[in-house]
């Protein structure tokens, strides 16, 4: 059986994030003072946390499909481990708490008083009606710290990306100059999820041309969406639901007026260019595209169609859909390549001092940026981690298939609802 966590053993509770699946809580050990975070699945129905959660599966496609496509250097290998029940209800209080609260000591968070059982996401009731003892959820280094090797000047500041599907696709039957990424958001700004729809575009984004990259990135500044957060060690400090002027961040960032967001987003264009290509390289295994993916599960027989619904499906087949020009087999690469197209990059960056770098026997990876503010190069050690790498099934594509066509009549009903992609 996998670790059996206590939490006695860790310190300084905090929320990091949510997702429609996931509630992710970090928390630092008291034996070697590393935080990590552990992934608690959601039920989608409740929103509650999820009594069976399919970690293991998530940890397969890894180990089995995802680590053929980037580099491990890239990607975290969670561990599996199982929280008592009790012990995941008091977790579960933590994603209702205020963002950026750390609670001190586990005993904090078990005091009803200070932090009473209905703010639980597993409430009495629910536990009460289940037989079951643990959850089990998955544990990893959390992505917005960075190894501590060289003296640093001042805080670490993450950049989580959701770079989203970098390339160009032909439908059948339509023609029009958006991205599928700018369809899809147009339909979300439509209906009401954003105020404003956003200029970023991922084929900007993708370019490789640091001066477009630069722009794409400051369009998500202006406008996340569900594209761009922003931490100052640890703490949210910028995404579409918590806004922070450009001034705010300058001062944030860089409290002793040596740089500006500018120079950080510099430096983050650097680092991306060196992970979007391998994305772009497995967002490309789909040679198909969301329309005649849905034409092919449609044409399948409903037996097929159940076995594709499985997540374990893809695991079962393996890479030999990668050989195969069946419509089956193009589907299943569709599938696999959802997971890249809708990952986020987690980049972490912290200012060291140039001449211990020089001076350094620890192996770090450094990004060197020219400051417009002097004529010295400001140095950043960064780290790089890509998260939210599940498994895609058919239902996923039913749903997006739905909110893309809906896309596309909104363009075709007015021709001059966002500024053209290509
Ligand atoms: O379909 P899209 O492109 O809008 O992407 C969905 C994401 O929306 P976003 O790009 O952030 O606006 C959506 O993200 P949010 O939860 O809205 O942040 C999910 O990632 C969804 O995947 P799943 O249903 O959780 O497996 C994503 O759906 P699929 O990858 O399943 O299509
Ligand atoms: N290893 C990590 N370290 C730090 N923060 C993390 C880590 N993994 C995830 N997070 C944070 O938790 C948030 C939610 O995690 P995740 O994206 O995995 O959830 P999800 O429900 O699968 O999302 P989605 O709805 O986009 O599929 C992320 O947006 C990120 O801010």
């Amino acid at each position: 059986m996998s670790e059996i966590i206590n939490p006695s053993n860790y310190y300084g509770f905090c929320f990091r994030g949510e997702g429609r699946s996931n509630f992710v809580i970090s928390a630092k050990s008291h034996k070697d003072g590393i935080r990590i975070v552990w992934r608690l699945s959601k039920d989608r129905k409740t929103g509650n946390i999820s009594l069976k959660p399919k970690c293991h599966v998530v940890n397969a496609y890894l180990e089995n499909l995802i680590s053929h496509f980037l580099d491990e250097k890239f990607l975290i290998k969670p561990k599996l481990v199982h929280i008592k029940i009790d012990d995941a209800h008091h977790l579960a209080k933590i994603p209702s708490l205020t963002h950026n609260l750390k609670i001190d000591s586990w005993e904090d968070l078990l005091d009803i008083k200070e932090y009473p059982q209905n703010l639980s996401f597993l409430p009495p009731s629910v536990m009460l009606n289940q037989e079951i003892k643990y959850i089990s959820a998955l544990e990893m280094p959390d992505a917005t710290r960075i190894p501590k090797r060289l003296p640093s000047v001042g805080p670490t500041i993450t950049f989580e990306i959701k770079p989203k599907q970098g390339f160009y696709q032909l439908h059948p039957g339509i023609s029009l100059p958006f991205c599928n990424n700018c369809i899809l958001q147009i339909e979300k700004w439509q209906t009401g999820n954003f105020e404003r729809m956003y200029d970023f575009c991922p084929l900007e984004l993708y370019s490789g041309d640091l001066n477009r990259m630069h722009a794409a990135i400051m369009s998500l500044i202006r406008e996340p969406h569900k594209n761009l957060r922003i931490f100052l060690d640890g703490n949210l400090i910028h995404s579409e639901e918590t806004r922070l002027p450009v001034i705010g961040m300058n001062m944030a960032c860089f409290p002793d007026g040596s740089a500006e967001v500018d120079t950080l987003v510099e430096a983050l264009c650097h680092v991306l260019s060196n992970v979007l290509p391998s994305l772009l390289k497995a967002q490309k295994l789909d040679s198909i595209g969301i329309v005649r993916a849905m034409e092919i599960y449609n044409n399948l027989p409903f037996s097929i169609q159940e076995e594709l619904l499985d997540k374990k499906n893809l695991l079962r087949r393996g890479l030999s859909i990668l050989n195969d020009i069946d419509p089956r087999s193009l589907l299943e690469r569709y599938l696999l390549s959802g997971i890249f197209k809708d990952v986020s990059v987690m980049v972490s960056m912290r200012r060291v001092d140039s001449v211990c770098i020089a001076n350094s026997p620890a192996p770090q990876n450094i990004v060197s940026i020219l400051s417009p503010s002097s004529t010295k190069n400001l140095c950043f050690a960064y780290s790089v981690r890509i998260v939210d790498l599940d498994p895609k099934t058919p239902k996923n594509l039913i749903n997006a298939f739905q909110r893309f066509n809906d896309g596309i009549r909104m363009i075709q009903a007015n021709g001059n609802i966002h500024k053209p992609c290509i």
